[in-house]
């Protein structure tokens, strides 16, 4: 298994790119089951999540390859098996997305459940309700979704009474073609749901008001093939602004999208960083400024992302001042709390929230990726730790940042990837 090591850094200064988001470009590659002929998707982040879905859509008998290093073609008229096996799915959540697209297209559709996953259970019952809502019949046996559907399934309204990123997606993507209106009520209102209802309408669909928590979609006959630009990541993009902040630097990120993380960057000023922001770049200066620790609270967007809350408890244990970051969406997504400890961390928690108190005097140490965001909290706490950390498991960072340590010790970090 890969580790990093990483040494203390100098403040992180210059240029770095921003890579497509990889919760767009994860439902947007799904939704080429829908559609007849060849979809070209531009910006895809080389991430093991991304191989993942390229060899689950191959595996349902789809043509898909990347070409030129951002761009991918998957080709799905060749699709003719139904079944989402375990051994894809349980390495990655998103698998579950094929479900709404392979029902809506061919009527039927075996996907394993996904399971729970290091920072909580993530059930999937949103998803299932609403299919069954649209006319389909599901049956869970075997740790299988077993769902079919007599004939296309039929516009709804549906009205989910959680607000789930997946569930609206996966809801949003059969809708397209079922038979008339579908309204989602309560639905997810993120960056990556907009993309995917204008991926979804560049290849013939009718969904409107995404971006609203009522999305309205007309049923259509087909869909066709397109070409499609994911939007770029802001959760990458708030972890490399963190990273910066913490170290006392200044970077720009470029082909980022401001718009999409407004409540991180009002977070990083009330932080101390001085922002400047452009139509698709962002830059953070922290030279010569006083780091003050900021409570959160995890919300649907617009509120503040879980997948942010994890970085930001890392900054809060090096600002000045105590501060709560408390946690609403996955009810166990602290598992950095314990190696962030390990390295000196002032940190207790308490229910849902962490009680950070800052000026840590951190010091490198042997510590463990446990998922996603918590790898990321590690990554930024070594940074500016005292000596060497290193980072084990980090498959798990490898799933969701493109060539994370490349771009960081291009802005002055100093982190070596170790192949074990
Ligand atoms: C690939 C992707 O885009 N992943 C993101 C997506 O995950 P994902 O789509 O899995 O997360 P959801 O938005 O569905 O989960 C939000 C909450 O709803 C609950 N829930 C969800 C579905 C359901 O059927 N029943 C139910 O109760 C979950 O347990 C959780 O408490 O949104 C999360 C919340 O912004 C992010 O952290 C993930 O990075
Ligand atoms: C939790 C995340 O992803 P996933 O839903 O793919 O597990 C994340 O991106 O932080």
């Amino acid at each position: 298994m890969d580790k990093l090591i990483i040494e203390a850094c100098p403040p992180l200064n210059g240029i770095v790119t921003i890579s497509g988001a990889k919760n767009a470009a994860l439902p947007i590659l799904m939704s080429s089951i829908l559609a007849d002929s060849t979809c070209y998707f531009d910006n895809v982040p080389e991430l093991r999540d991304i191989h993942t879905s390229l060899s689950l859509l191959n595996e349902l008998g789809a043509k898909s390859y990347r070409q030129d290093g951002q761009s991918v073609v998957i080709d799905p008229s060749s699709i003719d098996n139904f079944n989402a096996s375990y051994e894809l799915v349980k390495t990655m959540r998103a698998s579950i997305l094929v479900l709404g697209p392979l029902l809506a297209k061919f009527g039927q559709a075996n996907v394993s459940l996904p399971g729970g996953c290091a920072i909580g259970a993530r059930p999937v019952n949103l998803h299932l309700q609403g299919l069954e809502q649209m006319g389909a019949k599901i049956d869970v046996d075997n740790g299988y979704i077993r769902a079919s559907v007599n004939g296309k399934l039929r516009g709804a309204h549906i009205f989910m009474d959680v607000v789930s990123v997946g569930a609206t997606e996966n809801l949003m993507m059969a809708a397209c073609l079922a038979q008339g209106e579908t309204i989602l009520e309560n639905a997810a209102k993120e960056p990556e749901i907009v993309d995917l209802a204008q991926c979804l309408n560049a290849m013939g669909a009718k969904v409107s008001n995404a971006g609203t928590d009522k999305i309205v979609i007309q049923g259509v006959e087909s869909l066709s093939g397109c070409r499609y630009r994911v939007l770029p990541d802001r959760i990458e993009t708030g972890t490399f602004l963190i990273a910066a902040a913490v170290t006392g630097g200044k970077i720009r990120c470029e082909q980022a999208a401001p718009k999409t993380l407004e409540a991180v960057l009002d977070k990083l000023t009330k932080a101390g960083a001085k922002l400047t922001v452009g139509d698709d770049w962002i830059e953070l200066d922290m030279t010569d400024r006083q780091l003050i620790s900021v409570d959160i609270k995890t919300a649907p967007h617009p509120g503040f992302p879980t997948d942010m809350q994890a970085q930001f408890v890392a900054l809060n244990c090096l600002a000045e001042g105590t501060s709560v970051v408390t946690e609403n969406i996955f009810e166990n997504r602290f598992m950095h709390v314990p190696e962030l400890q390990r390295m000196g961390a002032n940190i207790s928690l308490q229910a849902n929230s962490a009680i950070c108190n800052g000026k840590s005097s951190l010091k490198g140490a042997q510590v463990m990726a446990t998922d996603l965001r918590a790898s990321a909290s590690l990554v930024i706490a070594g940074l500016v730790a005292e000596g060497e950390t290193t980072v084990d498991r980090i498959y798990h960072l490898d799933r969701g940042y493109e060539h994370i340590e490349t771009k960081l010790n291009g802005l002055g970090a100093n982190i070596k990837r170790v192949s074990g």
